[in-house]
């Protein structure tokens, strides 16, 4: 009796001989094999990448066409499947692992072998070995994974940064502004060391948070240039054997047309091939971008803590009850996310260099895991970014009845003394008022180092924070 539950299957053909694939999905052997010898943990090739690719497929397969390399019906179903791929269809067809050849080999295979099928169907074939469309000869045409994977990492790293990070990080930078104008007249006690300083405004701080957001972006502009190097039509080690002299500046155009971003061939493809430095670099920048993230996630859950028995300089929205056992406790959730983002971002920025470090001769292998990484980095800093701009900064309220107490108790005023009386005079009356617990006027007095209308005249806070 034959098992009528099992799924339905067809024989795919490769290099290697047969193999049964589900009928009901497009790929064809060698994504099969892949499935079969890379069962390995949870991570699949990102969505942007797959979409990278089919781009890639789809501008290559025109341009094949337009040199007279691919018939003009078999390239127009080429293009005709990647467009329906691009629109979101078939995105269930690219299930293969992070954790495969170094190369992408097999997932650059798994992107040819959907689309040929999906074009020999649209030319009324089939899909299978009897498909109207070959997989390598046509789809691949002129192209190797070793061009082609590196291209669609550009591609997918500088979408990430210009459509993603960017303006995630304009969102949260307005906030933070917004803040900054806000508390431009609320002075408060700083502090370094983690100890009392000097004052500023509570909007002179926020200007930081600003200012290191705005250097981000300037940094991520940067980055942009080299991944706009396009390794395309350097096929297996780049000197472009069987790509046609005009493909690699065709397709390039192509690809700057379809993303409006000024994509070029790069002019040296040993370089793009061989090493994976604009992702090592443009990473880099997005660990800066981590750091700074931190920094500001940080300080403000410092200056949020108490609510009663900590710094509670600033009142953070209250969005969801923070304990399970502690009634009414309400947590710094929103840092806590971000900050773990930024810890995320720095661990992937340790695999990503030792994966960019690593290439050998003409080929760096490194390159699905490096891909992973750095799109989940954007991906976590986009969303983190707007979530802590929606969900925290547009919220923050200061507490100006504490931050006045602090103020008011910091010893650190006395630094404004230290040109009438000098250094060690001053810092007699911070120590003698520490030591008593005394304000500094009272211990200034006490030491007779000056009268009362002295002090007021020259502990003024409003003449400390330069405004
Ligand atoms: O897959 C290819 O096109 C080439 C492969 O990565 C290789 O260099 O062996």
């Amino acid at each position: 009796m034959p098992d009528t539950h099992t799924a339905a299957q067809r024989l795919e053909h490769d290099s290697f001989g047969d193999i049964a694939v589900p009928a009901d999905h497009l790929w064809g052997a060698q994504t099969q094999r892949s499935l079969q010898f890379f069962a390995i943990s949870t991570e699949r090739q990102a969505p942007e990448l797959i979409h990278a690719l089919v781009l890639v497929k789809k501008i290559s397969a025109r341009v094949n066409g337009e040199l007279g390399l691919l018939s003009a019906d078999k390239a127009a179903a080429i293009v005709a499947a990647a467009d329906e791929v691009l629109a979101g269809r078939w995105a269930e067809e690219f299930p293969l692992s992070v954790w495969q050849t170094g190369s992408g080999t097999q997932t650059n295979m798994n992107v040819n072998e959907v689309l040929a099928n999906r074009a020999s169907e649209l030319l009324g074939g089939v899909r299978g070995p009897a498909r109207r469309v070959h997989p390598n000869d046509e789809v691949n045409l002129g192209q190797s994974s070793n061009d082609v994977f590196p291209t669609a990492m550009h591609i997918a790293a500088a979408l990430a940064i210009e459509q993603q990070l960017m303006p995630a990080l304009d969102e949260l930078r307005g906030q933070l502004d917004l803040k900054a104008q806000a508390f431009a007249d609320i002075i408060k006690i700083g502090r370094t060391h983690l100890q009392d300083a000097t004052p500023l405004t509570l909007g002179q701080e926020f200007s930081g948070y600003v200012a290191q957001l705005e250097q981000g972006r300037l940094h991520l502009q940067a980055a942009l240039p080299h991944l706009y190097q396009l390794a395309l039509g350097g096929t297996a080690v780049g000197i472009g054997l069987n790509a046609h002299p005009a493909f690699a500046a065709r397709a390039a155009a192509g690809i700057a047309e379809a993303t409006g971003l000024p994509f070029v061939s790069a002019p040296n493809k040993f370089e793009v091939m061989a090493a994976a430095d604009a992702l090592v670099h443009g990473h880099g920048v997005l660990k800066t971008v981590a750091a700074s993230l931190m920094k500001i996630a940080n300080d403000i859950r410092w200056l949020a803590s108490g609510p009663r028995c900590g710094i509670g300089e600033l009142q953070i929205p209250e969005n969801e009850p923070g304990s399970s056992i502690m009634p009414g406790k309400v947590n710094p959730t929103q840092s806590e996310a971000l900050t773990m983002i930024c810890c995320q971002v720095f661990g992937n920025d340790v695999a990503l260099n030792i994966g960019g470090a690593s290439g050998n001769f003409e080929l760096n292998v490194f390159r699905p895991m490096m891909a992973h990484n750095f799109l989940q980095s954007a991906r976590l800093l986009s969303d983190g970014a707007r979530s802590f701009a929606r969900h925290c900064v547009a919220g923050i309220a200061p507490r100006r009845a504490r931050i006045e107490q602090l103020l008011n108790e910091s010893l650190m005023l006395v630094t404004a003394l230290a040109p009438h009386i000098g250094y060690d005079r001053a810092s007699a009356i911070a120590k003698h008022a520490h030591a008593h617990g005394l304000s500094l006027r009272e211990a200034a007095l006490q030491l007779g180092e000056l009268s009362g209308e002295q002090f007021d005249q020259w502990v003024r806070v409003e003449d400390m924070v330069g405004r």
